[in-house]
């Protein structure tokens, strides 16, 4: 790991720059509208429905924008900040910067490396990557394409303990050095997008191969996935998720694993309070992208009264509608120790594979040392609520 810190924004801008005086503009859109719109003309129908989509009326996804565009940065001058240091301590482990990539299911449907160009995007920026149990390859072998880069593995917790305790311990045993447990899915939010088109991966076998590759999960199968691919699909459905899942039972977590444990998922001051005296590691504030529950608050709205519950005894992330350096720089100033960035490096991913993917996160690490730049802050922990005009929502 190399410990001395990037100045990724005058790099990147200069990098970008020189190109153009050659006639290259980039492949991969800097910003997230032109990113997003070009993305599109790349998927297919249902990758798109499935990716941009979220519940119901989508006021959630709308929310989330909502909160960060409410809230607005107070430029400081004169403070000095000629070298900006963004690396980010993060159980254990020193991340390139505040931001770590979401566990997002089904990439396959964006790229055919998936996962994989995923794992060694992150790797070659040292952002820390969060495998999704809804991968479209095992965690093993996105871990090999990984090498000793950070990571850290998200777990659905269906109806069987038995299936929860082997993704625990196979994370462990491939380097994971947090589990992120996500709380917001314990069923499939009501999505139009999807219900339109009649579309569903996980019926079609895809996103599933965590499962498929589980000892515990193949057990339950009367052939192996490879014999009876349907099979193995159609048990997916019959095991995931569980709308009685509760705090008793995530409780068990602790007799599988040492590792820190954190909550993906929390809004509320009360979880928020509950998780820490509960004994877990860490809060992640997320609405799933707005994928859920329809009519929910935006994340960055929950993020205070969260942020206030945890008083400072654990730390509190954030993701869900991160567009841009300033989102991430506002998060930081109200108390998040880390972001999470979701679709807009599947955006890239569907781009251009793994480049696109480093791309998008490269240029957020860029916009954000610009951001602290231009408000004379030199790390992290300098970003202050003192630098926001609070919007009321
Ligand atoms: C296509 C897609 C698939 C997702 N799959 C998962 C998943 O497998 N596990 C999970 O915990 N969250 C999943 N999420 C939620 C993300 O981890 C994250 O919370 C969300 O994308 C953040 O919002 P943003 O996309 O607006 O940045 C998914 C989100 C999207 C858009
Ligand atoms: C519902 C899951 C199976 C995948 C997921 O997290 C998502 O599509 O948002």
């Amino acid at each position: 790991m190399n410990d001395t810190p990037r100045q990724y924004g005058p790099e990147t801008q200069g990098a970008t720059y020189l190109r153009g005086l050659g006639g290259a503009v980039p492949e991969v859109p800097t910003n997230f509208l032109t990113l997003e719109a070009k993305a599109k003309e790349k998927m297919s129908p249902e990758a798109w429905a499935y990716t941009a989509g979220g519940a119901g009326l989508e006021s959630a996804m709308d929310a989330n924008r909502a909160a960060f565009q409410r809230t607005q940065i107070i430029p400081r001058m004169l403070k000095g900040a000629a070298q900006r240091n963004l690396t980010t301590e993060m159980f254990g482990i020193k991340a390139a910067g505040p931001i770590m990539t979401c566990p997002i299911g089904v990439l396959e449907m964006m790229h055919p490396e998936a996962d994989l160009a995923v794992a060694r995007a992150t790797a070659a920026l040292n952002v820390p990557m969060i495998i999704s149990s809804q991968a479209s390859f095992s965690m093993e072998e996105i871990a090999k394409a990984h090498g000793d880069a950070p990571r850290f593995f998200q777990l659905y917790w269906g109806k069987s303990d038995a299936i929860a305790e082997s993704f625990v311990k196979r994370a462990e045993a491939i380097g994971c050095k947090a589990i992120f447990i996500t709380l917001d899915t314990v069923i499939l939010g009501w999505r139009p997008r999807d219900l339109n088109i009649g579309y569903s991966p996980f019926l079609r076998g895809q996103g599933i191969a965590q499962y498929t590759s589980d000892p515990a999960f193949r057990a339950l199968l009367p052939q192996t996935p490879e014999e009876n691919p349907q099979a193995a699909a159609f048990q997916f459905t019959q095991t995931f998720g569980d709308a009685g899942l509760d705090w008793a039972r995530i409780a068990k977590i602790r007799s599988w694993t040492k590792l820190p444990v954190v909550l993906k998922g929390i809004m509320r001051a009360d979880d928020a309070a509950k998780t820490v005296s509960e004994g877990y590691d860490g809060i992640l504030v997320s609405n799933h992208g707005g994928r859920q529950v329809d009519g929910g608050i935006g994340t960055f709205d929950a993020l205070p009264g969260v942020v206030a519950a945890a008083k400072g005894k654990i730390p509190v992330m954030i993701d869900s509608g991160i567009r841009c350096g300033a989102d991430i720089f506002k998060a930081l100033a109200l108390g998040a120790t880390a972001v999470g960035i979701g679709r807009p490096y599947v955006y890239g991913l569907a781009i251009a594979g793994q480049a696109g993917a480093q791309a998008v996160l490269e240029y957020l690490l860029a916009e954000l040392d610009v951001t602290m730049a231009l408000n004379g802050c030199a790390s992290p922990q300098e970003i202050g609520p003192e630098l926001l005009a609070l919007g009321k929502s």
